[in-house]
């Protein structure tokens, strides 16, 4: 049965001032944050604990010690944002997909856009996609609308050559730009002989319960395909190579992948169990907000409830990235 990650449990606050919200932000900010499994079946964030402030470098206005932007300076406290691809064209046939590389559909164009309007007062240093369209689409859609309007630049250090041939020779320019990495590692899992079935002839055919089996157990394949924890060995072990380097240096970071790339990774920032993992879905198109601090992943939840002040009111860093952009681009 499907499930839902619930983030309206972390998005509740309801105030329009998120300054006004700091308080409640402080007593929710690091403390330990449980996950249970409520009645309807989806996760749900339990929060205990009150401590110390969060130290603040202004993220849009602080010099940057970087080449490409704002801020490889010294912060104790990096937004680390996960976004699912939009809806593909083969999301919408219901056809799994895998590693088979279809870009999103139209309803997936919209998806990443909405996407991009609820993260555009967060700050992103860097940008992390899959290999794969879909992903990258959700990407570049996503940050037409960051109100902080630096340009994404995809690298490509595939040769030496494409990396000579894609340098950039203004400071200034690569200041104003957010670079953008692609790895294979972060794509989707690889499907096996699944790909391109209807997954639900594949049900009637295989019986339910064998392709719930197929897509949500953590360690059993679909045929000649990737598990979900094998998935996780080469995603996780990207993440924490390639990704946790950043978040720790400061750099807030936003990862475009997929279903099952995004939910071993999520596995292991919230410690989930190989059991509490399956009933873990990822909805299209809908950002989800970690802060990184002090060495833990904080989640935040996703920036979908009914006032965005929701997602800002958590941590003062935060709010005053949103308070700078007001005054900038008012
Ligand atoms: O690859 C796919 O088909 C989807 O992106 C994820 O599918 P799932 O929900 O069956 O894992």
């Amino acid at each position: 049965m499907a499930t839902e990650v619930c983030h309206h449990a972390i998005g509740t606050l309801q105030s329009h001032s998120y300054l006004s919200n700091l308080n409640h932000s402080q007593n929710l900010r690091s403390g330990s944050l449980r996950l249970a499994t409520s009645q309807r079946n989806c996760f749900v964030i339990r929060s205990s604990a009150s401590h110390s402030q969060t130290s603040v470098v202004d993220p849009v206005l602080a010099p940057s010690r970087s080449n490409t932007g704002d801020s490889s300076k010294k912060s104790n406290e990096a937004a680390l944002i996960l976004i699912r691809h939009g809806e593909s064209l083969w999301n919408e046939k219901n056809l799994f997909t895998g590693c088979v590389d279809v870009p999103l559909s139209k309803k997936g164009i919209d998806e990443a856009i909405e996407a991009g309007k609820k993260i555009s007062n967060i700050p992103v240093d860097v940008i992390f996609t899959s290999a794969l369209i879909r992903a990258q689409m959700t990407a570049m859609l996503a940050m037409t609308q960051h109100r902080r309007k630096k340009v994404p630049v995809v690298l490509h250090d595939e040769s030496e050559q494409a990396k000579a041939w894609s340098q950039v020779f203004s400071e200034d320019t690569k200041k104003q730009s957010i670079p953008v990495t692609t790895a294979w590692q972060l794509n989707e899992r690889m499907y096996g002989e699944l790909q391109g079935l209807n997954k639900q002839e594949t049900a009637d055919r295989y019986g339910k319960e064998q392709v719930h089996e197929w897509r949500r157990s953590y360690d059993i394949p679909p045929p000649n395909g990737e598990s979900l924890e094998m998935c996780a060995e080469r995603a996780v072990a990207y993440f924490r190579d390639r990704i946790e380097p950043k978040l720790l240096s400061g750099k807030n970071v936003m990862i475009a992948a997929h279903g099952n790339s995004l939910r071993s990774i999520i596995m292991y920032l919230d410690k989930l169990t190989s059991q509490e993992v399956i009933s873990l879905e990822l909805s299209t198109g809908i950002p989800m907000l970690y802060i990184f601090k002090e060495g833990r992943f904080i989640r935040r939840g996703s920036p979908t409830g009914p006032t965005e002040s929701g997602v800002y009111a958590y941590t003062k860093h935060l709010a005053l990235y949103r308070q700078k952009l007001d005054e900038m681009f008012q």
